[in-house]
């Protein structure tokens, strides 16, 4: 009941898979504690998340605690075929190929859906939001959900603010233990890897824009700055261009840094962040990409349809022949950079996240009904106890407070 690109590259997505697993131990530890309880036992989960070697570790987790998993992709370019492959070869449900249209993106979230999930993990909420706008799933029964990056838990939070939220959700971009470590160092890293499988040009010495300086943009820009880029940073916010500024980057708008850059990198969420206007006063050479969310964020519709020719002259990038004459690049077609052009983020960052993720969802079968229909934040508990884990496996220690100090702490006078 699967549909992926090539079931004969399951023994290659297996390497892979335990590739991932030997190097996400806090997720092995927590799966292999819990085993014994199976708290998933009998459940039917939903996922919808990048395809990716350390998404099978989190999926073949919830298989061990007693899940039944049906899966689809959260984008139609982003998922490892093998991977896909080995998941359909392990009992799982699972409908994802890379290089998926529109029209069978959403053909693969329908199939997840129509196994019923009773509890619905997400990544940018396409699936939730499937339940909420299709009358055709109106009568799912979903206990509860979780949602892993910014844009979905914004989309969610607007649901819940309209009083539409059909079922809680853990947002579980917003543990510590997740946004500051994924979105900044796995985003950082995994994006200078995007660029550079399609490009594979020089960092250093060229002058990168990086659009946003939120938990992405923080870490793009300082990852550019460490391969030697003069890196300059666009915001809309006054607090975090403030704080561009003093880390020490050139800050401007769009509208001016468009001119002189020479790599462009978006990261905010947003629609319209590099338009028309600025790709037309670009300079001949300017390679374009996004790390945000949906391939809004740099104008693609106008690069790859109105533009006098585009021809891919390298794997995820494309040469657009703009009309003025100049030719300026696109990486992944605007869409996520770093899972398109590379792999995602590292298996020990997404450790962290999913084990956030696997948690939530045993929390969301045990408390559903006391959370109500509201979005809230992975308990405090859970996201402490990852850090604790997460220090552990990489060996670091650290002091613990003395009484003392407690007492010191805590004393007005
Ligand atoms: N590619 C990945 O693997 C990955 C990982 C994590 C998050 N994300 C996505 O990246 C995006 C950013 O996430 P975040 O956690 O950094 O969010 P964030 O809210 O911390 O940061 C977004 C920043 O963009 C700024 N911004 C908004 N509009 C802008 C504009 N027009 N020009 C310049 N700056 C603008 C905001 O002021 C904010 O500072 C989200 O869509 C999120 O879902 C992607
Ligand atoms: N569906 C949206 C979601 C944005 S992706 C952002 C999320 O991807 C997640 N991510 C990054 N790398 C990986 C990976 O290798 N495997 C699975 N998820 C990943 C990460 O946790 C982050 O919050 C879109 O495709 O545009």
């Amino acid at each position: 009941m699967s549909q992926v690109k090539d079931p004969s590259l399951a023994d290659k997505g297996k390497m892979s898979y335990e590739w991932a697993r030997d190097h996400m131990q806090i997720l092995t530890n927590t799966i292999s504690r819990l085993k014994k309880s199976q708290p998933l036992k009998g459940l039917r989960i939903g996922i919808c998340l990048h395809i990716t070697k350390e998404t099978s570790v989190l999926i073949m987790g919830a298989k061990e605690l007693g899940a039944d998993v049906s899966a689809c992709a959260a984008n139609p370019l982003s998922t490892q075929d093998d991977i896909a492959a080995f998941l359909a070869e392990n009992g799982i449900h699972i409908y994802a190929w890379t290089g998926q249209t529109p029209e069978e993106y959403d053909w693969c979230i329908e199939q997840m859906l129509s196994h019923k999930p009773q509890i619905l993990t997400d990544d940018g909420s396409d699936s939730h939001s499937k339940i909420h706008g299709n009358k055709k799933f109106a009568s799912l029964k979903v206990l509860g959900g979780t949602e892993e990056t910014t844009t979905g838990v914004i989309r969610l939070k607007a649901l819940a603010k309209e009083k539409k939220l059909k079922y809680p959700v853990i947002a579980v971009n917003d543990a510590y233990t997740k946004h500051m470590f994924d979105n900044r160092y796995g985003t950082g890293q995994s994006t200078i890897d995007g660029y550079l499988r399609s490009m594979n040009l020089l960092f250093a010495g060229k002058r990168v824009v990086v659009a946003g300086y939120g938990w992405v943009g923080r870490g793009v820009a300082s990852r550019c700055r460490g391969m030697g880029a003069k890196v300059c940073v666009t915001e809309v916010d006054p607090i975090r261009a403030l704080e561009a500024h003093m880390d020490g980057f050139e800050v401007a708008p769009m509208s001016e840094a468009a001119k002189t850059g020479e790599i462009f990198i978006t990261a905010t969420g947003q629609t319209g962040v590099i338009r028309k206007e600025h790709i037309l006063s670009m300079k001949s050479g300017a390679i374009m990409g996004n790390v945000g969310h949906f391939d809004v964020e740099v104008d693609a519709k106008f690069l790859l349809t109105e533009s006098k020719s585009v021809r891919e002259v390298r794997p995820n990038l494309d040469e657009c022949v703009l009309k003025n004459g100049k030719s300026v690049y696109l990486v992944g077609k605007g869409r996520i950079a770093n899972l398109v052009a590379a792999e995602g983020h590292p298996p020990e960052v997404m450790a962290q996240s999913f084990s956030n993720q696997l948690l939530s969802m045993i929390y969301i079968a045990k408390n559903h009904k006391k959370i109500g229909r509201n979005v809230i934040t992975v308990p405090d508990e859970i996201d402490k106890q990852i850090a604790i884990d997460a220090l552990k496996a990489m060996n670091v220690n650290m002091d613990k407070p003395t009484p003392a100090q407690i007492k010191y702490g805590q004393s007005w006078a």
